[in-house]
């Protein structure tokens, strides 16, 4: 009989809220010595370090390329059926509408003082690597999600890493949509070891300024023992939802959303939020059903979800509910209440909002528009989705006229005496007139 976790937040112990709340932090912990050595051996042995480590993860073929060939990106299109071409165009295109509209002004200055403008100029990073992953799932939708604001914010070279499968080939569909985004270098190479490989980088593959992608706890692992060796990005790893409900709410279509992000894989979250103990019940009962018709391996994912990090909890009200989800801070929200409007003004902590029983996750996932790659494990404290804006940088630009020079120079030179900074305070009196 399929377990579904049962929590009351005013009787939860300690012990509860720790574990549920840590959710998959502590596999990424566990996987961390060997990633370690992963790392170790790409730094050392490069390419030869690829694909060995390829053959032992993904079963490839020792002799195989890295680097994804022409002749392949044209076969990928061949591969596809027009309605896959067709779902893919559909949403690429909602997702550059809404990324063209987060470009920033090249430049933007304003007069501080007279004769004193000061402003930024935006500067797209110059390399990116984007780690897509493929293990439990095919992710061409990660892909899009990546390369459009990449490519939106000008990036110079943007990079794919991606696993390759048993014939050390790669998703066509990924390839489809790189070639509609305007990506043309792909590296057939997944794991921890992509991601060593993008920060060293090794024969065939060159190292980048800046990595972004969600992945498994390998990836994530690998990226928290790189963060300074490279930009490592926001941190994506395992999907984790929050369906936060009242009595209005169709126990159906909770049940039907709270599964989503649960068939992720076994060390995903997935939480109903309810100060209504009916719809907990109504909901539990019909988890229980959809779950009994899902295909393997995703009915043991959601099976695992619902025993491990995600079920169901009962608080006294909606504000508590609200409560709750801002302390657990997830990455995707969906609300299912009366006023989902005004349940938002409740809400400071998420990756997404989605509102209403008609936005399920799967839309945002795929084809709503904003980004699908988003803060995992509670980092929706203060990172936001991926945008335009991970892929620029801003330089402040001053420029003084001698009179606003001269205005300044007073306030300037006394802050620099009193911190004891001589030459600071020189540069001004010693230039004047
Ligand atoms: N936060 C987000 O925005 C977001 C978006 C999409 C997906 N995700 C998450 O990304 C994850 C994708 O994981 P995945 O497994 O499907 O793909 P993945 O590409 O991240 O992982 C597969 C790779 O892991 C490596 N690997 C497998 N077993 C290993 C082992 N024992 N030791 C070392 N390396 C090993 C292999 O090289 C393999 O290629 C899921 O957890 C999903 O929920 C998150
Ligand atoms: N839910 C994932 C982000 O956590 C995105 C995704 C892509 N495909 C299916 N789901
Ligand atoms: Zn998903």
């Amino acid at each position: 009989m399929m377990k579904i976790n049962r929590y009351n937040w005013k009787t939860m112990n300690s012990k509860e809220k720790e574990t549920l709340f840590s959710r998959s932090e502590i596999d990424i912990k566990d996987v961390q010595e060997s990633v370690k050595d992963i790392i170790k051996q790409v730094r050392e042995k490069g390419d030869t370090a690829l694909l060995s480590l390829n053959h032992k993860f993904d079963k490839t073929p020792l002799d195989m390329k890295l680097r994804v060939s022409e002749q392949e990106f044209d076969q990928a299109e061949s591969l596809l059926s027009e309605e896959v071409k067709k779902a893919l165009q559909y949403s690429i295109d909602n997702v550059r509408r809404f990324h063209s509209s987060q470009l920033p002004e090249a430049m933007k200055m304003v007069e501080i003082q007279p004769g004193l403008l000061v402003g930024e100029k935006a500067i797209p990073i110059d390399s990116v690597g984007l780690y897509v992953p493929r293990g439990r799932g095919f992710f061409p939708s990660m892909l899009y999600m990546l390369s459009i604001p990449a490519v939106t914010a000008g990036v110079r070279r943007v990079c794919v890493v991606t696993p390759p499968d048993e014939n050390g080939t790669v998703d066509p569909a990924c390839l489809y949509a790189a070639k509609l985004c305007g990506v043309h270098e792909i590296y057939k190479v997944g794991g921890a070891q992509a991601i060593a490989a993008l920060a060293y980088g090794t024969e065939s593959i060159e190292k980048v300024e800046k990595l972004s992608g969600p992945g498994s706890m390998y990836v994530t692992a690998a990226k928290r023992l790189l963060y300074d060796q490279v930009d490592v990005g926001l941190p994506a790893g395992p999907s984790e939802s929050i369906v936060l409900a009242d009595g209005s709410a169709n126990p159906q279509k909770v049940a039907l959303d709270l599964m989503i992000e649960a068939e992720h894989g076994s060390d995903s979250a997935a939480l109903l939020i309810t100060h209504d103990s009916n719809l907990a019940d109504n909901c539990e009962r019909i988890i229980k059903e959809l779950c009994a018709e899902l295909p393997e391996p995703r009915k043991t994912f959601v099976e695992d979800v619902m025993k491990g990090y995600g079920g169901i909890i009962v608080t006294d009200s909606l504000e508590e509910s609200a409560e709750v989800a801002n302390l657990f801070a997830t990455e995707h929200l969906q609300i299912q209440t009366k006023e989902p409007f005004h349940t938002l003004s409740l809400i400071k902590n998420a990756g997404e909002i989605l509102l209403g029983e008609n936005t399920p996750f799967s839309i945002a996932n795929y084809a709503a528009g904003p980004n699908a790659v988003l803060p995992t494990g509670g980092n929706a404290k203060t990172w936001s989705a991926v945008s335009v804006r991970d892929f620029i940088k801003y330089s402040s630009v001053i420029f003084s006229t001698e009179a606003a020079l001269n205005e300044i120079s007073p306030h300037v030179e006394c802050l620099a005496d009193y911190e004891g900074f001589t030459t600071h305070g020189d540069a001004l009196k010693k230039r004047r007139k």
